[in-house]
């Protein structure tokens, strides 16, 4: 059987994704410290590719990659264009999504058009179409928070952790949207034809969820 391909998220979630992959004996082939952007684990018969986060949800809808390892806000920006499955909450990376505006100047009627800046168009529209308010989007690739502050915007939807971004900038959190953590995703075809396989891997990651030591 070939390998199982699972898609690592880069950046900031890796390091947590590496530890349990350190639990589960399943890092031996893999440089953390190298450019190099596939490893492939024999013993295990698994492949890992290592991938921009905005990009997992791709590589595993296209079936390059059987399992994804990403962030929930990149699941819900592909939604309307990814079908995965989503199979397990590895209860790191934990954010949230929250609309917010600079501090005092937040009361908008909902007649009127909210002017939205976000990394996160799919997201904003999907989340404020719910609650029959008309925006228009200006989508930006980072530091979203300056736009409410030069006029840019009236609001931001972006995520949110400890909340040090928004104070630094002025400004406050008008309503928070949803919780966020990284998951493991399945592409749906794989998943029937790999299941045992995918299972086994995936019971490995949940056996890990009440590991205390990291
Ligand atoms: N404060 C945070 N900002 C952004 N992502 C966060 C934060 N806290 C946790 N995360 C999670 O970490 C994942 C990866 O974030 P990271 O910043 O590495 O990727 P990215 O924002 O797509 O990269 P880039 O900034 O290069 O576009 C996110 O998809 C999210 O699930
Ligand atoms: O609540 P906090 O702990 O301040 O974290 C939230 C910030 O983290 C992210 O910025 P990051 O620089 O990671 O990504 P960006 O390039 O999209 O701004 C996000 O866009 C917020 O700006």
């Amino acid at each position: 059987m070939d390998n199982i391909v699972i898609a690592i998220a880069k950046g900031r979630i890796e390091k947590d994704i590496y530890k349990r992959l350190k639990i589960l004996n399943m890092e031996e082939c893999i440089e953390t410290d190298s450019r190099k952007l596939i490893f492939k684990d024999e013993e295990n018969k698994i492949t890992y590719i290592h991938v921009k986060p905005s990009d997992v949800v791709t590589y595993v809808e296209k079936g390059v990659a059987d399992l994804g390892i990403v962030g929930k806000d990149t699941i819900l920006e592909n939604e309307n264009d990814n079908e995965v499955y989503e199979l397990l909450d590895l209860g790191f990376g934990k954010c949230k999504f929250s609309v917010a505006g600079v501090k005092g100047k937040n009361n908008y009627a909902k007649e009127e058009t909210l002017k939205v800046a976000t990394k996160y168009p799919t997201i904003a529209k999907n989340y404020f179409k719910s609650r029959g308010q008309k925006i228009q989007i200006i989508k930006l690739n980072g530091s979203v928070e300056l736009a409410p502050i030069v006029g840019l915007s009236d609001v931001i939807v972006d995520l949110v952790e400890t909340g040090n971004t928004l104070k630094a900038n002025g400004l406050e959190i008008v309503e928070d949207m949803c919780n966020i953590s990284s998951r493991i995703i399945a592409n749906r075809v794989s998943y029937k034809f790999n299941k045992n396989k995918i299972e086994e891997i995936v019971n490995k990651f949940a056996s890990t969820l009440d590991e205390k030591n990291y």
